[in-house]
């Protein structure tokens, strides 16, 4: 399972990855669709996604290349839409944020999750109406609050004591109220890397249930009067492949909901559960689909509330990698093809780790194809790797490719559409790479590539 690798001494050392590499897959050629974008097939050997193939994507926008099959993003926009309708469902944008993205979800019905003042801006330059937008965040400034509050953002998600002091003086001067909810810390530890699990206690989001902290948030809350306190909210990790994480946080959080009624007499209306729900990088990763989890969300809420004798709340969501992490791939052209005898081949593409930092830092995994024709030849162990120096630039650990594999091939990269661009960098001063929107035959450049210009314009000297 592509779950994360973990620290030598991490208490989720359990879930090592694999040490053998795996096998080679019995067609070098396929295209796993729960693995690559729905539109994605082969027609004359090369891949085409969205009815554009990749070699004329390569040559029109270079390489490496961020490719977007925006059906694929929109239906999956539609299907969480579908599954959880009567509650909210606000798209992550820190999975992957653009003017065209952040319009997307909107048309299909969503709403939008910014965390910080640069993805506020890039939502309300895309013209998302402020009330469709929540904000999150563990150290908002007051910079940041006061955009938010003054744009009419729809809510804020409370992180700190200190923010609830920050935001309560800029409501006030604005002479405004905002809406807010409150992130709690469930105790729940998520099975996956201790850098993006996010509900255990010991960590730096959210107010603890556990300590007696989210408690006092409440009542400070509720004694500020600026704030109208309209919910909970709790996220408990990434990469979450079963609802058993998610049911014993809502169990607790919906507890909590029914402490707050009793001992405080405040009925609250919303329960947002986070985001985190997996997908698969590799053919064995078998992710929930959102019906699955809207009626396991949903069910479970429904009978704590009952049997606290609490009004159900109204539901919210927050899926990021589950809508753009399938429908987009990463497409690199090879440069060298070096046998380490007797050890591994490693082949080296024109991007890396400033274009896809989560093999680094979480030991995630990828697969990948030669996509710019079809070959016959046999399986080539092979090390994906970038043009960074440093030696951990790894974007896939072992990768089966044809033998024959040569520079100037293209390889494609699966689900690398959340968070890789939006963690992208300019390590060794690479421009980052552009991406391209496929859809019925047109590719249209919604993010343009990085110039040597670009590298330079911030550089005053
Ligand atoms: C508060 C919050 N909501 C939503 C998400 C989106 O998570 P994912 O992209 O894994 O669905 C995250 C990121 O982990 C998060 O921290
Ligand atoms: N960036 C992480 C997820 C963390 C998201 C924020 N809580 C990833 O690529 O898996």
């Amino acid at each position: 399972m592509s779950r994360y690798a973990h620290p030598a001494g991490s208490r989720h050392a359990e879930i090592l990855p694999e040490d053998n590499p795996p096998l080679p897959p019995e067609d070098l050629n396929s295209l796993d669709p729960r693995v690559w974008p729905a539109t994605a097939r082969r027609e004359d050997g090369e891949l085409v996604v969205g009815g554009v193939g990749v070699r004329e994507l390569a040559d029109a926008h270079r390489t490496p290349l961020f490719v977007m099959d925006e059906e694929d993003f929109r239906a999956r926009a539609r299907d969480y839409a579908t599954a959880f309708a009567g509650s909210d469902v606000y798209y992550a944008g820190k999975a992957l944020l653009t003017k065209a993205v952040a319009r997307w979800v909107i048309e299909e019905g969503l709403k939008l999750d910014v965390c910080s003042g640069g993805e506020l801006a890039v939502a309300l330059a895309a013209g998302v109406p402020a009330e469709r937008i929540g904000m999150h965040g563990n150290n908002k400034s007051e910079r940041e609050l006061r955009r938010a509050a003054e744009a009419g953002v729809g809510r804020i998600i409370i992180d700190s004591l200190d923010e609830i002091e920050r935001l309560e003086a800029v409501a006030a001067d604005l002479d405004r109220t905002c809406a807010v909810l409150i992130r709690v810390t469930t105790g729940v530890e998520a099975h996956t890397h201790e850098f993006v699990a996010t509900a255990h206690d010991d960590q730096k989001f959210g107010f603890a249930l556990s300590t007696g902290a989210a408690a006092e948030a409440v009542r400070r809350v509720l004694a500020a009067p600026h704030l109208d306190l309209v919910g909970l909210h709790s996220h408990i990790g990434s990469q979450i492949f079963d609802t058993s994480g998610f049911e014993v946080a809502a169990r607790r959080v919906t507890r909590f909901l029914a402490d707050v009624h009793t001992d405080l007499g405040v009925t609250l209306a919303e329960l947002d559960l986070g985001g985190g729900l997996g997908i698969a990088y590799v053919s064995d990763d078998a992710p929930l689909d959102p019906k699955t989890i809207a009626d396991s969300l949903t069910s479970i809420v429904r009978r704590e509330c009952e049997e606290a004798g609490l009004p159900v709340p109204r539901l919210a969501v927050e899926p990021g990698r589950a809508i753009a992490g399938p429908p987009g791939i990463t497409v690199y052209e090879v440069g060298t093809v070096k046998d380490v005898e007797g050890i591994r081949t490693y082949v080296s593409v024109d991007g890396g780790m400033s274009d896809n930092i989560r093999t680094a830092l979480y030991g995630a995994q990828y697969t990948g194809r030669l996509v710019s024709r079809e070959s016959d030849a046999g399986p080539m162990l092979s090390r994906l790797v970038g043009k960074h120096c440093e030696s951990g630039d790894i974007i896939v650990h072992d990768l089966h490719l044809p033998a024959d594999l040569r520079p100037g091939d293209l390889v494609a990269v699966a689900a690398t559409g959340a968070y890789c661009l939006s963690m992208a960098s300019n390590y060794n001063h690479l421009p980052r790479p552009a991406m391209v929107a496929v859809r019925d035959g047109a590719a249209r450049v919604i993010v343009r590539r990085e110039t040597e210009e670009d590298l330079l314009r911030l550089d005053v000297g």
